[in-house]
């Protein structure tokens, strides 16, 4: 009888432990505030980085997941642990210890690290994500601690299909994928840029609000170029050249068709392929049927937008007056092409005809202007000038042409001289400057010369962050990051949210005209272009909500939202805004 009663009531406390799938998947994947369970109990709540919420454990929690004398006896609210994370943070002493000490509380607490990313992102962005995560990449051979994300390598093949099973989570909202051919300016990492998915990851959950458990960072590993990686023992990927051509079209295809196969509405993001490939990979999959994108080419080109009309606005020029801009562009790569393309955009949107708009443009490569004669690939045909020798250099470029703006994509850090600068500053009243490489060393040139060149007339936006400059006068010169992070985190957001079908051009000129917007006229004649980054969950969802009113003028929204949403602007930003995940502990028993 005892025996039985007992059984009764080990049966029943199990019954309420006993979790079916889709709650654990509630778990890993819903928003914070909502009921969440769990089938672990002891210690594998404290290993899931998910689950675990370290000394913040409630009693209930203790009790019933039977954590009673695994963690200290004092309960600390959340905020308390950023306090002491903060300050152990503070102690590191290198940029790679804090990259380090993040990646760490990165796997053992989500909530507290996406508390401590959000809360301090200014001081934190830096590292986990441009310039030190540039650092990171090419030392992740040497400091590999643990797993994240996946690899699909060229080992793998034909196995893809059964792979992506091998990834727990049924529900992937975005994938950032790379194969290292080309990781921010540093060209050829290999197998070592898992760190650039893992960073940009980070960055539409903390500044965007995409759920944590529904990121997938994914390395493609096809071989390195970089021999001094692959003759060094440490390093983690395949030690073989990389792949080209047919094979490596076909690599991909299978991968794709792998992940569409697993997860058909994930928004996939293409970041850091050398050029060639950028293009083809994205003239290839954008107008399949489900959502991707190339970051490096149009989400860097919706910020130079952005950038571009915020500097009129700081000129005190209208929008249409962007048909007088002469834009000298150093960087004929997928990015600077992209970028440039991206900005024909906009000047059509503002009335001017697209061969008329492709004339203000001056691009530069190795080997100087794009001119008269030379042969070129792809869209660079568009920006070749008839009118200037091919293989000028810049300084006469600039000379011949008196540029309004300057923007680097070059990836050479210091390709805008003195002697560049100066002679700009010579022939326009407000020199706009953009260098826009990453990480901070091939910026093209820093804020600091920007503003010292130009007698501190210039309107700078740098890729990477950077300072602001105090200037002779005693005022400030302000520095401004127009990168990519202003505009991917919010797109992803509407993506997800709206289901949007496929990813288009005009939202991301959408997505640039709005963040144009966001700075007040006051600001803006300072010569702060953007609003700050601390704002950026607020911008995300602004974003969010213009991109997702182009999609829907497109036909290319698969959800239903409420009606209440599209009301307005406003209201859909609100809506974004209540769609978005937040770094907090819900519960992980029911009450
Ligand atoms: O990562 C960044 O800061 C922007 C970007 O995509 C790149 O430079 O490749
Ligand atoms: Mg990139």
């Amino acid at each position: 009888m005892m025996r039985s009663s007992l059984r009764r009531v080990a049966h029943r406390a199990r019954a309420a432990y006993e979790i079916n799938a889709s709650a654990i998947r509630a778990c890993h994947s819903d928003r914070s505030d909502e009921m969440v369970m769990t089938s672990q109990r002891r210690l594998g709540v404290i290993h899931d980085p998910a689950l675990n919420r370290g000394t913040a454990f409630s009693t209930d929690e203790r009790e019933r997941l039977l954590l009673r004398g695994l963690v200290p006896p004092r309960q600390q609210p959340l905020h308390h642990q950023v306090k002491r994370v903060m300050e152990t943070y503070m102690t590191q002493r290198t940029n790679l210890d804090k990259f380090q000490f993040l990646s760490l509380l990165m796997d053992r607490n989500t909530v507290l690290f996406y508390r401590c990313l959000v809360d301090h992102f200014e001081q934190l962005a830096p590292i986990v994500y441009t310039p030190v995560v540039g650092e990171a990449c090419l030392k992740f051979h040497a400091i590999y601690r643990r797993t994240r994300g996946m690899y699909f390598s060229l080992l793998d093949r034909p196995h893809f299909r059964t792979m992506v099973y091998n990834w727990p989570i049924d529900d992937v909202d975005v994938i950032v994928v790379t194969d290292g051919s080309r990781v921010l300016s540093l060209g050829d990492l290999g197998c070592n840029s898992m760190n650039i998915p893992i960073g940009k990851l980070s960055l539409y959950v903390s500044a965007a609000g995409i759920s944590p458990s529904r990121t997938l960072p994914i390395v493609l590993d096809v071989g390195t170029d970089n021999l001094q990686l692959r003759e060094n023992p440490l390093y983690l990927g395949l030690n073989r050249p990389r792949l080209r051509g047919k094979a490596y079209y076909d690599l991909l295809d299978e991968w794709m068709s792998a992940i569409r196969h697993r997860w058909p509405n994930t928004l996939i993001q293409f970041e850091d392929f050398a050029s060639e490939a950028a293009e083809k990979l994205l003239d290839r999959y954008r107008v399949s049927s489900a959502p991707c994108f190339n970051d490096d080419i149009q989400s860097t080109g919706s910020i130079a937008i952005a950038a571009l009309l915020s500097s009129l606005r700081a000129r005190e020029k209208s929008m249409r007056d962007i048909k007088d801009d002469r834009i000298v562009c150093v960087g004929a790569g997928s990015a600077g092409v992209g970028v440039c393309e991206g900005l024909v955009q906009a000047m059509q949107y503002y009335g001017m005809a697209k061969q008329d708009a492709y004339r203000n443009f001056y691009l530069l490569d190795e080997n100087g202007l794009l001119g008269r004669g030379r042969p070129l690939i792809g869209n660079r045909v568009n920006f070749s000038r008839d009118d200037l020798q091919d293989g000028m250099s810049l300084v006469d470029v600039v000379k011949a042409v008196k540029p309004t703006i300057l923007l680097g994509l070059s990836g050479v850090g210091g390709l805008f001289t003195e002697d560049v600068v100066r002679e700009m500053a010579k022939h326009v009243e407000k020199p706009v400057i953009f260098p826009m490489s990453n990480p901070s060393v091939s910026s093209e040139c820093t804020p600091e010369q920007a503003f010292n060149w130009t007698d501190g007339r210039a309107v700078v936006a740098t890729g990477s962050p950077f300072e602001n400059v105090t200037l002779k006068d005693g005022s400030i010169g302000y520095t401004n990051q127009a990168n990519n992070v202003y505009s991917f985190p919010g797109l992803g957001l509407a993506v997800t949210v709206a289901r949007i079908s496929c990813v288009t051009d005009e939202m991301f000129l959408a997505a640039g005209r709005h963040v144009a917007q966001l700075s007040s006229d006051e600001e803006v004649r300072k010569g702060i272009l953007f609003p700050p980054v601390t704002q950026l969950r607020d911008v995300s969802a602004e974003i969010a909500a213009a991109v997702v009113f182009v999609a829907r003028a497109a036909g290319l929204v698969r959800r239903r939202l409420p009606d209440m949403a599209w009301e307005s602007h406003d209201s859909m930003v609100q809506y974004m805004k209540s769609q978005m995940w937040e770094p907090k502990y819900g519960h992980l028993v029911a009450k």
